[in-house]
């Protein structure tokens, strides 16, 4: 029987007090630590941090804090080992810590680093530690490689988390360990309803910006197709950034002309735009197959949307001519197009968020005002609401409202470690039962409002199985009106599971944790 969910619990913790933004860099840098340890996220404490300091200590500090969280349980088990008395105060740990990331990870002179982080000591009014953190520094100092070989060792992760995923990824966890410590690389989505990514990579070379093509290939064999579009492949074409770079640096940024966007994130819009192009072009001669576009219109959600990356992107496809929805021809004789009007629904329970989804789409030329006024028949609608409980159909009386449904679920965000190192802090064991609950809820609730005939992608960023492929083998036991639609060996991403595909960020070049299942409705 399935329980109420509720949120993570971190999402729950309160901010214990408001960042006082004073003092020096690495003053300032161990308050936004502290803030994190009880409770506030990254994101809501870097800008803070950064817009209080000069543009010439900005990389300083941003590097002090990233490291610092990333190599954080590292540094933990490395302190305990260096301390004779176990050392308990929270701030004395924290200026030990980020006094050791000077030296082991940013190769900051000896000196400068235990004097300063001394004086920040002193700054934080615990002075009476001063003569504990020197002597710890100094002893580090004597011979850093020794103990940077002893930090690295390990994992830099909480034991319950590190346990876990030896649990899930026996064969892969030493390198995911390692994977989990490096920073992320940067990849750029370019809106093709703009320009091409071929034509994009030579203007960033134009403005000496370097980057890769990355070319991510989707096999899959779509159950109840015609022979012709039985078998399918998609080719998702993102930029690997060689370093990462200022947005405002970019070319036609600010004109939607790129995105920011990992590129395992990016498959998920391609993934399922493309199974529904396919669905439409083919002949509706299925009894299974429910997709009425008799009045022209498809619907389509995007369940839990904000900040909006997926959604633009699925936008873009939609409106740019080459992949539109509007040109797909059935394989009958008929030649008419069979759509002439998209209905897109995207709703996410956070306020804040939603706002954000409207930034990202006015940039992107992409709001629901710029979509009207393109005359591209495509209708969007963002509303604020609960997954797990709110009804596409409003009072009509069939429930079976959507074509196709994107659901980027809440999750743990584990596969994210990297560029969001808070998480290991943040997160606790409990976290992931309860967020697995919250999925399986929004799970229940959509998948009666969606088409017989229909796709449902399910996506995550977690490298955690329950959240993934164990959510998604429990889930089918619920009905009988489901199939999962094989990822074929075409792909060349990710680790294929019993359900879907698993991405790992193991290899520095490589996009981020992504889980991708498709489920396809079928009559019951
Ligand atoms: C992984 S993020 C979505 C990212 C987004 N799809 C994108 O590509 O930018 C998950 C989202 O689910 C939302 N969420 C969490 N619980 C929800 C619920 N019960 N109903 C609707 N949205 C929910 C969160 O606010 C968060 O924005």
């Amino acid at each position: 029987m399935r329980q109420n969910s509720t949120a993570p619990r971190n999402n729950k913790l309160k901010p214990s007090s408001n960042l006082i933004m004073n003092g020096s860099v690495r003053v300032r840098v161990i308050r936004t630590l502290l803030a994190i340890q009880n409770g506030q996220s990254l994101a809501s404490v870097l800008d803070p941090l950064l817009n209080s300091l000069h543009d010439g200590d900005k990389g300083f500090a941003h590097a002090l804090l990233l490291t610092t969280l990333r190599q954080w349980y590292a540094l933990e088990r490395l302190l305990d080992s260096l301390a004779d008395n176990p050392i308990d105060e929270k701030e004395v740990r924290t200026t030990i810590q980020v006094g050791l990331t000077q030296l082991l990870y940013l190769q900051v002179a000896d000196h400068a680093a235990i004097h300063e982080t001394v004086e920040a000591a002193k700054e934080i009014e615990f002075a009476h530690a001063t003569g504990l953190i020197n002597a710890i520094l100094r002893k580090v100092a004597k011979n850093p490689s020794k103990f940077r070989k002893k930090c690295d060792k390990k994992h830099s992760l909480p034991n319950w988390l590190a346990y876990q995923l030896k649990q899930d990824w026996s064969e892969q966890y030493d390198d995911l360990m390692q994977g989990l410590r490096q920073p992320a690389p940067m990849f750029l989505r370019v809106n093709t309803a703009i320009t091409s990514v071929e034509g994009y990579q030579q203007a960033l070379v134009e403005f000496e910006v370097e980057v890769d093509l990355v070319e991510l290939t989707s096999g899959f064999n779509l159950p109840n197709s015609s022979d012709a579009a039985a078998s399918n492949s998609i080719l998702t074409k993102g930029l690997r950034l060689h370093q990462s770079t200022a947005v405002n640096a970019l070319p036609q940024f600010s004109e939607g002309a790129a995105s920011v966007q990992d590129m395992h994130a990016q498959l998920a819009a391609p993934l399922i735009h493309n199974v529904l192009l396919n669905k439409l072009s083919v002949k509706k001669d299925d009894a299974d197959d429910d997709t009425d576009t008799s009045n022209n219109e498809i619907r389509i959600l995007d369940a839990c949307a904000a900040p909006g990356g997926k959604l633009a992107h699925w936008l873009e496809l939609i409106s740019s001519n080459e992949s539109s929805l509007f040109h797909v021809k059935q394989d009958s004789a008929e030649t008419s197009p069979v759509i002439s009007k998209v209905k897109i629904t995207a709703i996410d329970n956070e306020a804040p968020r939603i706002e954000r989804i409207h930034t990202n789409l006015q940039r992107l030329n992409l709001s629901q005002h710029d979509l009207q006024q393109a005359e591209k028949n495509i209708e969007l609608n963002i509303v604020c609401a609960d997954a797990t409980t709110w009804q596409g159909a409003g009072k009509k009386k069939s429930k079976l409202v959507f074509d196709a449904i994107l659901l980027d679920s809440p999750c743990t965000a584990t596969g994210v470690i990297r560029r969001h190192p808070d998480i290991s802090i943040l997160r606790t064991e409990e976290d992931i039962e309860q967020t697995a609950l919250l999925q399986a809820d929004i799970l229940h609730n959509l998948w009666p409002q969606l088409k017989v005939g229909g796709y449902l992608l399910y996506v995550t960023c977690s490298i955690l199985k329950q959240e993934n492929v164990e959510q998604m083998q429990d889930f089918m036991t619920y009905y009988n009106n489901v199939a999962a639609v094989e990822f074929s060996d075409d792909c060349n991403w990710g680790i294929e599971q019993a359900i879907g595909r698993q991405c790992l960020p193991i290899d520095s070049e490589s996009g981020d944790g992504f889980y991708y299942a498709l489920l396809y409705k079928t009559a019951e």
